[in-house]
């Protein structure tokens, strides 16, 4: 909503009335909005209460209903805004100024970045345990850790918590994060005031130094060299430095020499896109998180939906939360559909080997291990064959690479593949069971009818 209303106002506007409101949830199908006083309660009835509707709208909703209330004082001043605000208009979507929480060490750290919310996968497990062994031993166990990977990954989420990790384990030790861009505006600032004693200061006396997006460096020579200075003073007090990237530090051009070999002095690990499995605990944390109870087979269908941005997958999430609280109709697969239908194109879902497996184990009900496992009666080689087949159908995967998820070679692959293909058509059970299993692979079998 509040990236709907930014682009309908000014800046200043949109700082001095929404920056401040706070989200008292949904009440008898009515949108609660919390201002500061009954003055502010009066200007929005009068000046926003249409533009908040027609966001609403925008969502999905069909009868948007939007009401003010008035925080009680002590609300009022311990206000934290839920979430990070969205981008302004035209910039990547990436949240702007971090949370402030109380602590005096961490006032920069999101309190949402911690390990504890952090889901940990396949896509993520080795930049985990590199930032868990960074956080135990600061300055010693990895300097610097580099952090890389595409946008919306979970690479601020994990610089954040290390810094919580150590905070509360070491309060007297200085905590700093900064976006590249900061460090490059703070220090242009310095420059032109005079202060840059200040600045080098401020960034050489830290225990633990974050620097998110460091790819921004490349082409600035100047921030270079200061960082450069920077980074030497905190390495040579066994200081911890944890950047972050879009890429690893060979790919980013235009960086000097002197600092891509220190950036990869320490430990380089990357974050990939979560699979299946993943995406879906991200969204049950989520939910939990928010007192949300909402099926897994409709977590399961936005998991589906959004596959490769963590925040775009967690944006899903609260559409569709929005959408049926808003039309007060319960979660089903069908409105979590439609929720997302105008911002997700409906796509070809993409399946991966884990996907077939488990629909392939959950049809012939027997666990997925048994399946990729070693026995050979019937009752487990068919289920097995069906899943080789299905995989090879749906996915892009070539044949010693399902062969090496069954722990088999291409050639066996090959043979259970023929075996289907031969069965089909003329096995009527096989049949049944590859077409079943096959649509709803592909998502078509919604068991909603055609909602
Ligand atoms: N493994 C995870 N478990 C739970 N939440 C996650 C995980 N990874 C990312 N998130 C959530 O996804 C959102 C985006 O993460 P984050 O901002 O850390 O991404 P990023 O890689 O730094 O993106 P950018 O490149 O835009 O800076 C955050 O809300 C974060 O909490």
């Amino acid at each position: 909503m509040l990236g709907y209303v930014r682009k309908n106002i000014s800046e200043v506007e949109y700082h001095t009335w929404f920056a401040p409101v706070k989200n008292l949830g949904v009440q008898e199908g009515s949108l609660v909005l919390g201002v500061r006083n009954s003055f502010a309660q009066e200007w929005f009835r009068k000046h926003y209460l249409e533009l908040l509707e027609d966001a609403l709208r925008s969502l999905g909703a069909e009868h948007p209903q939007v009401s003010f209330q008035v925080l009680p004082a002590a609300q009022d001043a311990l206000l934290l805004p839920n979430d990070p605000p969205p981008p302004p208009p035209g910039n990547p979507a990436r949240p702007a100024a971090p949370l402030i929480v109380p602590g005096e060490n961490r006032k920069s750290l999101n309190p949402k970045y911690t390990f504890e919310n952090f889901v940990v996968g396949p896509n993520n497990n080795l930049a985990h345990a590199a930032a868990l062994a960074v956080a135990e031993s600061p300055g010693k166990a990895y300097n610097p850790l580099f952090i890389y990977g595409d946008v919306g990954l979970g690479k601020t989420h994990l610089m954040h918590a290390v810094g919580h990790y150590i905070a509360e384990r070491f309060p007297e030790k200085r905590i700093e994060y900064v976006s590249t861009e900061s460090f490059t505006n703070e220090l242009i600032n310095a420059i032109r005031d005079d202060r840059t004693t200040q600045f080098r200061n401020r960034y050489r006396s830290v225990d633990l130094l974050l620097v998110d997006d460091i790819q921004f460096l490349a082409g600035k020579e100047r921030t270079q060299e200061e960082f450069f200075h920077t980074f030497n003073a905190l390495y040579e007090n066994h200081k911890q430095i944890i950047l972050s990237s879009d890429r690893p530090p060979k790919d980013i051009q235009t960086l000097e020499g002197r600092l891509r070999s220190r950036f990869e002095w320490g430990l380089i690990t990357d974050i990939q896109s979560p699979e299946f499995e993943t995406r879906v605990a991200i969204l049950k944390m989520n939910a939990e998180h928010n007192r949300i109870d909402i099926p897994q087979e409709v977590l399961e269908l936005i998991a589906r939906q959004v596959t490769t941005n963590i925040r775009e997958l967690e944006g899903a999430l609260m559409r569709v939360v929005a959408f049926s609280s808003l039309n007060n109709v319960p979660f089903s697969r069908a409105i979590a559909a439609k929720a997302l239908s105008n911002v997700f194109a409906p796509q070809e879902v993409k399946v991966e080997m884990m996907d077939v497996l488990r629909q392939v184990a959950s049809h012939y009900n027997m666990p997925p291990d048994v399946i990729r496992g070693s026995g050979r009666v019937r009752e487990v080689v068919v289920p097995r064959q069906v899943a080789q087949y299905l995989i090879r159908d749906l996915t892009d995967h070539s044949l010693p690479e399902i062969g090496q998820f069954f722990g088999r070679d291409h050639s066996t692959v090959m043979h259970a593949i023929n075996k289907v293909s031969e069965a089909l058509g003329k096995d009527s059970e096989l049949t049944a069971s590859v077409e079943l299993l096959r649509r709803k692979m592909k998502g078509m079998d919604d068991g909603e009818g055609g909602d």
